[in-house]
């Protein structure tokens, strides 16, 4: 039998950074059709800011095995909507997936293929379970990131397709100072 070599690796608390992980980013332009208002989107698009960034730190894509990464959500709005991550289903449907929240204020929305969403608050010490077969994306509704850590099988893969195509159910927008979720104009069945 051949063993995988255990190793520790160091969370900074502060800025979310896992060290050696995987970077990605993921900016305004990447993002494009996932905003409601699209008229906000196209003129905050001339500065294309950084919406967030994720530190993965991910093994083969084989049954048992785990990966981990941190998101650093930017704060800000794109019109009155606040700023989110794509959002997805995992391409194996059935694997869960447990989110951790660090630092800064915000929220998941998770939704069921059949379009049911809910809205889980999340601020540092928050865990929230993804159970098997939901979509799920992360708000930040603060004013600073919004740092959190997730855990989810090795072969849970992402399948963005949907959700790039309909949206959720629901969005989180902000109205006279108050964090709302509420149904998404955009949706269809
Ligand atoms: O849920 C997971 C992994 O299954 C998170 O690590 C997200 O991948 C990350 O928060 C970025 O969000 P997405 O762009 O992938 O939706
Ligand atoms: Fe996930």
């Amino acid at each position: 039998m051949e063993y995988k070599e255990p190793f520790g690796v160091k969370l900074d608390f502060e800025s979310g950074i896992i060290e050696n992980a995987k970077k990605l980013v993921r900016k305004l332009s990447d993002m494009k059709g996932y905003y409601v208002d699209e008229e906000a989107y196209e003129k905050l698009l001339k500065e294309d800011p950084i919406i967030y960034e994720v530190y993965a730190v991910e093994q083969e894509e084989k049954d048992g095995d785990l990966n981990f990464a941190t998101t650093v959500l930017y704060p800000g709005k794109v019109g009155s909507e606040f700023f989110m991550t794509k959002g997805h289903y995992h391409s194996k449907a059935d694997r869960a997936e447990v989110y951790f929240a660090l630092k800064g204020k915000g929220g998941m929305l998770l939704q069921t293929p059949e379009g049911e969403a809910r809205w889980i608050p999340m601020e540092p010490g928050t865990i929230v379970y993804v159970p098997p077969y939901w979509a799920h994306r992360t708000i930040n509704t603060g004013d600073e990131p919004f740092i959190f850590l997730a855990l989810y099988p090795a072969d849970a893969g992402h399948d963005y397709g949907t959700i790039k195509e309909k949206g959720f159910s629901k969005i989180v927008v902000e109205e006279n100072g108050e964090v709302v979720v509420k149904d998404n104009p955009k949706w269809t069945e």
